[in-house]
Parts: structure tokens; C-alpha cells; sequence
């Protein structure tokens, strides 16, 4: 009985409030009937309400969830131009971006790489009325491939590299009218112009380092990284950049210990939650180009007769230079004598081992006066990590059938140039009758000058290290155009991107959750809806 009666108590708790509110409505004398329906129209009233505050706030909540995971859905592309105008060449970029995922890496792509017909813009110094025409081609590509509403809001740059520092040094009037003449032809287009300007050897260098890099996921690595003394390991995780272009040469990168005493200042980057220090140096007038003049130049002065004997050549191969164009040049002016004679006819032997004796003069590597240089007298930190060889480096050794990962040591590459070098002219050029003739006739001696290079960089004993890339991932050519339009529009941010405020579990919990329960509402508040009769008897 007793606990019969103390069931009985907590019953009367449990339904305590309900009771309170009956008894309270009995005591003020209405009949039980009239009590009843008083309730169910209060429900009907009060409930409608209460459920619809509940579906609106969890639509609300649906929202909010929803548009804070997935901010500016809809996919908006943007793209970027830039000129890259070389001492031998301009080529012109477009690159194309998702406008949503500016932050993260890898997502820009290379939609067009138009080569700009004729020589390096260096070239018009005396002609600067014909600029226009030669870039208007690819102006018009682009008015072609970037759909019409976006070109105002499409930047173009054009950054001009050593051709132009070239003769920035020899005359700074021409070279300051050919950017004057580029800025004005520029401008006169839809897009929205940024800037012309000679960049720096540094910044060439710098903003290769980052273009690869980039491509290569190595930064976006980066984020991922939750162990922070992995900061340690960053020159394992960065490549090193190696770029060879006509007139001058650049190397970068991330030093073993970046903690040595350095006369020149390493470069310090934040990409992505990241520090980075790297060493940077681009050396003007070691371009192959250039470097082919040096050569010549020094050689004539050596042996000072109309002919030479060249062993950079192919057997069989002429060729006649003006002693006037050798040496009526920054590069090679040092070396400018009195000849008897005005043209030099060159005459291949095809000797390789004769040619890298000659090559290795242009590099003097007796005097430093520091810790570790490379050559005249340049400090340079000993090379470190994997490496990306580029432009000339890759045209040259991709005709030598040279940038398979197989080949792993410097003696493969040795032994090739050997053979390639002693096949008569004539052999070479009926069977690549289809290469542009400049390029063929200088792959003996381009070849010679990269492995050259690179064992004065001291990779001769790290040639695995060393990978010889153009399109990376089929998104963008390796260069510095990718990352100087990286860095100019701030698509890299310095600190890492915030994370996306659910994981995907909880956002689809969350989502879920609040379907379920608008749902649950609206059923809810149907029935109560249709069956008000009900609640108002
Ligand atoms: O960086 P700078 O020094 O200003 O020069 P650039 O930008 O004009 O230099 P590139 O990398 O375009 O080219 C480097 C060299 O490679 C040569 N070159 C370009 N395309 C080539 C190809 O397809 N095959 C062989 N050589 C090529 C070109 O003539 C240059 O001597
Ligand atoms: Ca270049």
C-alpha cells in the first residue's frame, strides 16, 4: 500500500503543472467543457506559433549552416595576362582561376602561350613605331579567349627580363621609349593595364622559385603540415629553381643552413602560414646567347685570325659573324680590340672535351672571398634539395633525349655530348629537318654549356637532384610570369587560409538535422492547421 501511495505522489508531480493549471481554472468556477476547449484553442493558437518561430529559425539555422560552408558558390572564373618579354623572345601568357579558390595552390591554369612573332622587345630600340604591330597578334587572342565582360577587370603586365636590362645599361633613353611605347599600345585595350617594367634578376628568379613550387604543390604541402618543426625540412620539401634564358641565367634556392653569414641578402618569403629564406642569383651575360658571344669573343681574341676553329661546332658547320654585332655589346665590350678583319667565319670540329676546356674560361672560380662561391668571386650557399631546370636548360636537353629521370649521373650526359657533338653537320641536319636551323646548329654547344654550368654550380655529383621540367601537371609552363602574377594580384596569402567553419561530417549532420526538424515543423504545423476545428470545439 505504502508504495501504491508514494507511486501515486510522484504521479501527481509528474502532472503536477497540468493539474495546477485545470485547478486553478475549476477554482475560478467555469465549467470543465468550456475549461477544455479554452486549452485546445490556446494550443491552436499558441502552437501554430511556437511552430512556426521553430521553422523559421531552423530555416534560418539551414541558411546560415549552408552559406558559411559554401561561400560564393557559383563558380567565377578570373584570368590574368602576362607578357614575358625576353632577350630572345615575348611570349604571352593567360592564366585562368576559380575566383572562389583564390587561396588555395595549383588552381591556376595556363589557358594560352602565344609567342609573339619576331626578336625580344630589346630589339626596337631603333623602331619602337613597330611595337604595336608586333603585339597586337596576341592581343587579339586574348580579346578572343577572355569573354568580353571580363576584360575590364583582367590585369595584364608585362615584365621584360635581361635583354632589356642589357640595354638599359648601354642606353637608358631607348629603353625607357620601348617601355613608353608598350604601356601606351597596352593601354589602348579593354583590359585593365598594370604596369611594363624591367624586373629584376632577383625577382626573376624569385618569382620562378615560387611558380614551381606553387605548380608542384610543394607550399599548399605546407598547409597540411601540423608538426611545425617540420619548418626545419622546407628546403627538402621546396625545389630549387634553375632558369636558363638568352642573356642571363638565374639559380634559387632554399639553402641547407640558412643561418651563414651572407653577403647578399637571402630573400625572405611568408607563403601560407610559412617562412621561407632563399638564396637568389641571376647572372647577366650567362644566358646561352650571351654566353655563345662571350665565347667568341674571347676566343677571337685568343686567336686573332679570320677563322675559327670551333669545336662547340658540328663538323662540317659555317657559319660568318660581323665582328661589329660580337663586340658592340654590354656583355662582350671588354674584350672589343682592333682586327684586321670585319666578319669571322666560324668553322665547327665538333670536339666536346674541347669545347667544355673553352666553356670552362668563362667561368672563373679561383678567387672568394667567401665561405662557398660559385664563380667570379659570387657567394653562393652549396646547392641543396631537389631542383627544377627550365627554359633553355629543358629545350636543350629535351632535343638530347636528356631529361628522362633515368639519367642519373653526369658521366650519361658526358657521353652523349661526346657522340652528338662529332656527328658531321650534314647528317645532323637532313635528319632534324624539321628544327629550326638557329637551334640545331647551337645544340652541341647549348648542351655543353648546361652541363658546363651545372658542374660549376657543383651538381656534378648530384645530377639525380636536378629535374628537367616545362608544363608542370599540364596546369602551367615553369617560369617567373606564374608567380609575379601570383604575388601582384595576392593569391598567395601570407598566412594560411581559414579553414572551412564544419567539417564536411558535421555540416552534413547539421544539415540533416535541420531538414528534419523544418520538416518535422511543417508536418506539424499542417495538421494543427487543417484539424483547428478540433482544437476549437
Ligand atoms: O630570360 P632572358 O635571358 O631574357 O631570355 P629569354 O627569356 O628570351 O630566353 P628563353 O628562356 O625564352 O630562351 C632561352 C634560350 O633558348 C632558346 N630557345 C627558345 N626556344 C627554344 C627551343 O624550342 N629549342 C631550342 N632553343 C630554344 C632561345 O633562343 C634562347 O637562346
Ligand atoms: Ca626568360
Amino acid at each position: 500500500m505504502k508504495r501504491d501511495c508514494s507511486s501515486g505522489s510522484q504521479k501527481r508531480s509528474a502532472f503536477g503543472a497540468g493539474r495546477i493549471v485545470l485547478a486553478s481554472l475549476a477554482s475560478h468556477g467555469f465549467p470543465s467543457g468550456y475549461q477544455d476547449s479554452r486549452v485546445k484553442r490556446f494550443l491552436s493558437k499558441n502552437g501554430l506559433v511556437i511552430l512556426g518561430f521553430t521553422f523559421i529559425l531552423s530555416l534560418i539555422a539551414l541558411l546560415a549552416v549552408g552559406l558559411t560552408q559554401n561561400k560564393n558558390t557559383p563558380e567565377n572564373f578570373k584570368f590574368g595576362i602576362v607578357f614575358d618579354a625576353g632577350s630572345s623572345h615575348t611570349t604571352m601568357y593567360i592564366y585562368k582561376w576559380s575566383a572562389e579558390k583564390v587561396n588555395d595552390t595549383g588552381l591556376v591554369y595556363e589557358i594560352e602561350a602565344c609567342k609573339v612573332k619576331g626578336p625580344g622587345i630589346s630589339a626596337f630600340a631603333s623602331n619602337v613605331q613597330d611595337i604595336p604591330v608586333y603585339l597586337s597578334k596576341c592581343m587579339g587572342r586574348a580579346k578572343e579567349l577572355i569573354p568580353k565582360y571580363k576584360h575590364h577587370q583582367t590585369p595584364v603586365y608585362l615584365g621584360a627580363t635581361a635583354g632589356m636590362r642589357l640595354l638599359r645599361m648601354e642606353n637608358e633613353q631607348s629603353a625607357k621609349r620601348i617601355l613608353a611605347s608598350v604601356t601606351s599600345f597596352l593601354n589602348s585595350y579593354p583590359f585593365n593595364f598594370r604596369d611594363a617594367r624591367i624586373i629584376s634578376g632577383s625577382e626573376e628568379g624569385a618569382y620562378g622559385w615560387i611558380t614551381i613550387n606553387y605548380l608542384l604543390g610543394k607550399l599548399q604541402k605546407k598547409q597540411n603540415s601540423e608538426d611545425p618543426s617540420s619548418r626545419k625540412n622546407e628546403s627538402q620539401e621546396t625545389y630549387g629553381a634553375l632558369d636558363l634564358g638568352g642573356a642571363s641565367t638565374q639559380i634559387t634556392f632554399v639553402p641547407k643552413d640558412t643561418n651563414i653569414s651572407s653577403p647578399i641578402k637571402f630573400m625572405q618569403f611568408r607563403l601560407y602560414g610559412w617562412n621561407y629564406t632563399v638564396y637568389t642569383y641571376s647572372f647577366l651575360c650567362y644566358g646561352q646567347d650571351q654566353a655563345l658571344l662571350l665565347k667568341l669573343a674571347k676566343d677571337t681574341v685568343e686567336t686573332p685570325s679570320g677563322t675559327l676553329l670551333d669545336p662547340c661546332f658540328h663538323p662540317g658547320y659555317e657559319r660568318m659573324v660581323d665582328i661589329s654585332d660580337l663586340f658592340n655589346n654590354v656583355c662582350t665590350r671588354e674584350y672589343k680590340d682592333l682586327f684586321p678583319f670585319d666578319k669571322l667565319r666560324i668553322q665547327g670540329t665538333g670536339d666536346f672535351l674541347q669545347c667544355q676546356e673553352r666553356l670552362h674560361n668563362l667561368f672563373p672560380t679561383t678567387y672568394c672571398r667567401y665561405t662557398s662561391c660559385t664563380f667570379n668571386g659570387v657567394f653562393m650557399p652549396p646547392v641543396h634539395g631537389e631542383f627544377g631546370a627550365f627554359s633553355a636548360y629543358y629545350y636543350t636537353m629535351k632535343f638530347l633525349n636528356l631529361t628522362s629521370d633515368k639519367v642519373t649521373s653526369e658521366d650519361m650526359v658526358i657521353e652523349k655530348m661526346k657522340q652528338y657533338c662529332s656527328r658531321p653537320w650534314k647528317e645532323v641536319n637532313t635528319t632534324y629537318a624539321d628544327v629550326k636551323e638557329k637551334y640545331l646548329s647551337e645544340y652541341c654547344f647549348s648542351g655543353t654549356y648546361v652541363l658546363t654550368l651545372l658542374q660549376v654550380y657543383n651538381f656534378t655529383d648530384y645530377w639525380k637532384h636536378i629535374h628537367f621540367m616545362h608544363k608542370i601537371n599540364d596546369n602551367a609552363e615553369a617560369g617567373w610570369t606564374l608567380g609575379y602574377m601570383l604575388n601582384l594580384t595576392n593569391m598567395i596569402p601570407a598566412e594560411l587560409p581559414q579553414p572551412k567553419p564544419f567539417s564536411r561530417p558535421t555540416y552534413i549532420s547539421l544539415m540533416v538535422a535541420f531538414s528534419l526538424v523544418l520538416a518535422i515543423v511543417f508536418i506539424l504545423g499542417s495538421i494543427i492547421f487543417h484539424k483547428s476545428s478540433y482544437f476549437q470545439k
